[in-house]
């Protein structure tokens, strides 16, 4: 039967004898469903027996070879262990049927509940059911396709590279039509599994289930009718498979009157309703059922002389089926033969009983043969498998026993593949036919065996010579234009010799270092940049000598004392960035410890900037700022026990330093934060039985308190740091935010305070103390104490650490303090050696470091503390 241009047709897959009673279960469902299209099944003639191939024919209305496509890089396969389907890339060959305008393709494990011919009319080129493994991608059991080279070339290309994420089709076609496949409802692909749990959707969508695919490697044929009997939903889908099955193929015992022989009712109906049907249809279809071949029933037959010239007659012959399945035992190759036998025509068709039949899958019969008693000449051992050049030979027989005239059958011929080879697997059997042997067409008398109308021309794939590819797209049917692309394969070294390293291997080069010259090169090197010898002359001129440091601001009773002149020279510079103007008294700020150290020498650019600013000149700015500095000063100044008495140079020094923002706050201009002490001497740790340390004093005595420090006993202790009561209150921001009751606390401290230096000094009233008294009272009246939130050093913005540094000790001081041997260290520039004392660089800090905002609520002063009394008692015993 020809095929009309622009068919539809259900098309299946056979690629083994295994899944035969499938494919014809799911041909019979559909046809009982009353369907009106088309039956098609793809074949591949070297996995499929003649006689399976056979009983295909007598279902669908054509069958059509396709070369196998396998996965030669099969790995994926094992992922899901299915190694079975390596060749389930032979369903890209569905796009190839371009004689066909649609298809739906349903594998053969599917049967349908009714025919659901509506999908022919689906407007979509690819359409598939969600996958229950994983519902976001299709299904490749029920599709709906167009066929069209395009698809066709690109999906082969991808089977070539074994490009597919389970190795077989459903991971290849779901890669390819990754977004574009129209998604079906799940009606028409129900995959059922015996572990199926959503019993009430099965229950309330079960009347309008379309199809039923039985995934995986338990195939209802394969199982038995006896596995799935129960009332589950599995067992019910199941169970329709058998209907179908029990309503062609189910064995029926019957009895033959007129022989008196009980016999195999099948048998029987192969014998009488379609006597010349070769091998009997049933009993095949039966072998591949488990539980259904039980050829244990010798019988016997009489049905006469058969009608020589029909030739495809034929007599006693036993049906030697395949050894097994495919789907099981991969690796054995089916073993049909035809034997050739010098025998008498035999009047009976019988079975021999063989001692191990009962399970066909498993136990391959042994005695069973076809006897052809026409062919006793030419026959050959077959051996479907690797030799397909044999099969015509089969066709033969095929075409012997299907054509008209000896079965009543019409002959359904393949539909010629449009291909562009001729490859043996390739030819359909009418390709097949023409190449016979000369005997084999003497073999009969019979008429001659239908050919094709015609041998349609296979499409052209190639692209068009008119396309231009600067302005279309490529034709769509064309081929990928890298398919040709030369592949290098690189095989796996199989020599078992096992590798022998040589006895050594050269040295490596010595001597491949670079070596320094010893000596200077007295010459110049070669300019290598452009720049280096057109050099320009510099334009900006920088002055050799230092100027005299005078502060234009200072005025004449604010010269700055001696001690500040001594340490201008030698103090180390400030960072130039912190501040763009500098004064006598800035320079001799301390410097902190992460400030590089610089030479005097290199004071000599800030002295050539204008330390003005613009509104210098105002009075009331000046006067403004002036007011503030001198009250604030007035306020620090007295709350210094070191400085005390000041001198009153000191003080007038700050009465006028210059209106400038960045103006660098001098010790006393600035809060200071809290230090710890020098160390207290603890009696168990320094003394006791310890061993004696640096510190200690010949018989363990206390060191001396350094000069200027506040004893031990003025010290206050505010969570748990040891705050001096300078400290206290010159660092009113920590105070105010560390005490609940700020106001109060900071009158106690300043009665402390003022009570310490009364001691101190005798009662004098200086002017100190009268400030500090003065401070004293007007705290409580302020809502934010002064100098809490407008003061803010440059310093400030340049700390780049958040450790505390030792509190600045006043010039005069005693040498031997701690924070002065810690800073001494550091000190590196060269001290005048008429400097009457040595000026300790001693850090100033304003906040914890870079990232302290003014306002923030954190602990930035916690130091950490000693081991108290008990814990050094733990650690000492
Ligand atoms: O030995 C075999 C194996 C497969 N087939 C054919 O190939 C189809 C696919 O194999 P099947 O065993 O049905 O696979 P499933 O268990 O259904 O597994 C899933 O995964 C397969 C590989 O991706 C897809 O082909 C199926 O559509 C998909 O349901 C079968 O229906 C047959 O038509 C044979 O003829 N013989
Ligand atoms: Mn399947």
């Amino acid at each position: 039967m020809a095929v009309q241009a622009g068919e539809d047709v259900y098309a299946s897959l056979l690629l083994t004898d295994a899944y035969l009673p499938g494919a014809l279960v799911l041909a019979h469902s559909l046809r009982d469903a009353g369907t009106k299209k088309k039956l098609a099944i793809l074949v591949t003639l070297d996995t499929v027996a003649a006689e399976v191939i056979t009983q295909l024919k007598a279902v669908y209305d054509y069958v059509i070879p396709v070369p196998r496509i396998r996965n030669d890089k099969p790995a994926n396969l094992y992922l899901m262990n299915r190694p079975d389907l390596h060749s389930a890339f032979t369903k890209i060959n569905l796009w190839k049927q371009t004689q066909f305008r649609k298809i739906v393709y349903l594998d053969a494990d599917v049967v349908a509940y009714r025919a659901p011919d509506e999908l022919f009319d689906l407007p979509h080129d690819f359409s598939a059911a969600p996958d229950i493994g994983w519902p976001d991608i299709f299904n490749t059991g029920v599709m709906v396709l167009r066929p069209n080279m395009g698809d066709y070339f690109a999906m082969m290309a991808m089977a070539e590279r074994g490009i597919s994420f389970d190795g077989a089709d459903q991971g290849l076609l779901n890669m390819h039509f990754k977004h574009t496949f129209n998604r079906l409802s799940f009606t028409y692909n129900v995959t059922p599994s015996a572990h199926y749990q959503y019993i009430p959707a099965y229950r309330h969508f079960q009347s309008s289930i379309n199809m039923v695919h039985f995934i995986g490697a338990d195939k209802p044929w394969l199982q038995g009718r006896d596995k799935s009997t129960g009332s589950s939903p599995y067992d019910e889908m199941v169970g329709r498979w058998w209907a179908v099955y029990d309503k062609h193929y189910r064995r029926e015992v019957g009895f033959d009157a007129e022989s008196l022989t009980f016999m195999a009712f099948a048998n029987y109906r192969a014998q009488t309703t379609a006597a010349q049907q070769a091998p009997p249809a049933p009993e095949l279809v039966q072998y591949f059922v488990k539980g259904e071949y039980q050829p244990v029933v010798q019988f016997v037959v009489p049905v006469g002389e058969p009608p020589r010239d029909q030739g495809g007659a034929f007599h006693g012959q036993q049906y030697q089926p395949p050894a097994l399945p495919y789907s099981e035992h991969q690796h054995q190759q089916p073993q049909l033969h035809y034997h050739d036998h010098q025998h008498q025509p035999q009047q009976h068709y019988h079975h021999e009983q063989s001692e191990n039949q009962h399970h066909p899958h498993r136990d391959a019969p042994q005695q069973h043969h076809y006897h052809h008693e026409q062919h006793d000449q030419h026959h050959q051992p077959y051996q479907p498998h690797d030799q397909p050049h044999e099969y015509h030979h089969h066709e033969q027989s095929h075409y012997a026993q299907s054509q008209p005239g000896s079965s009543g059958q019409t002959f359904k011929h393949p539909t010629p593949i449009p291909s562009e080879s001729f490859r043996s697997e390739e030819r359909t059997y009418a390709e097949a036919r023409k190449d016979q042997a000369p005997e084999h067409q003497t073999w009969t008398s019979r008429p001659p065996l239908p050919q094709p109308e015609h041998k349609p021309e296979p499409p052209k794939p190639e692209p068009a010579p008119s396309w231009d590819a600067q302005r279309q797209p490529p034709p769509p049917d064309s081929r990928p234009e890298a398919i040709n692309f030369p592949s290098t394969h690189y095989e796996m070294s199989s020599d078992p010799a096992p590798f022998v390293p040589p006895e050594r291997y050269p040295s490596p080069p010595k001597d491949m270092w670079y070596e320094v010259p010893k000596e200077r090169p007295s010459q110049k090197p070669k300019s290598v940049f452009p720049w280096e010898t057109h050099q320009p002359r510099p334009t900006r001129v920088f002055p050799r000598e230092e100027p005299p440091v005078v502060s234009p601001m200072a005025e004449p009773t604010s010269a700055p004392s001696g001690e500040r002149h001594a340490s201008t020279d030698s103090q180390p510079q400030a960072e130039p960035s912190l501040t763009e103007s500098s004064t006598a008294e800035q320079k001799s700020e301390p410097q902190t410890p992460t400030t590089p150290i610089v030479q005097g020498a290199t004071a000599e650019p800030w002295s050539t900037f204008t330390l003005t600013n613009a509104w210098d000149d105002v009075p009331e700015i000046e006067r403004y700022v002036d007011a503030i500095q001198k009250h604030r000063r007035t306020r620090s100044q007295g709350l210094r026990l070191g400085d005390l008495p000041a001198p009153d140079g000191v003080q007038t020094a700050w009465t006028r330093r210059g209106s400038k923002v960045t103006d660098f706050p001098s010790v006393d201009d600035r809060p200071s934060l809290p230090v710890t002490p020098a160390p207290m001497r603890r009696s168990k740790f320094w003394g006791g039985g310890g061993p004696k340390t640096g510190l200690d004093g010949e018989d363990g005595e206390q060191l001396p308190a350094a000069e200027g420090v506040p004893a031990q006993s003025e010290w206050v202790c505010v969570h748990g740091v040891r705050w001096s009561p300078a400290d206290c209150l010159c660092d009113l921001t920590n105070v105010l935010r560390y005490y609940k009751d700020p106001v109060a606390q900071l009158q106690k401290l300043a009665k402390q305070q003022s009570e310490a230096l009364l001691q101190k000094l005798g009662g004098s009233g200086s002017p100190g103390s009268e400030a500090m008294g003065t401070e004293g009272r007007e705290i409580p009246s302020r809502p934010l104490p002064f100098g809490s939130e407008d003061v803010k050093s440059p310093t400030y913005v340049a700390q780049s650490s958040t450790v505390l540094s030792p509190k600045p000790v006043k010039p005069g001081s005693g040498s031997s303090s701690v924070p002065e041997r810690l800073t001494a260290g550091i000190e590196s520039a060269p001290r005048s050696t008429d400097s009457p004392v040595s000026i300790i660089s001693a850090p100033s800090y304003q906040g914890p470091g870079p990232s302290f905002e003014k306002g923030e609520d954190i602990p930035t002063f916690e130091t950490p503390a000693g081991p108290t009394e008990e814990e050094q008692d733990v650690l000492e015993t």
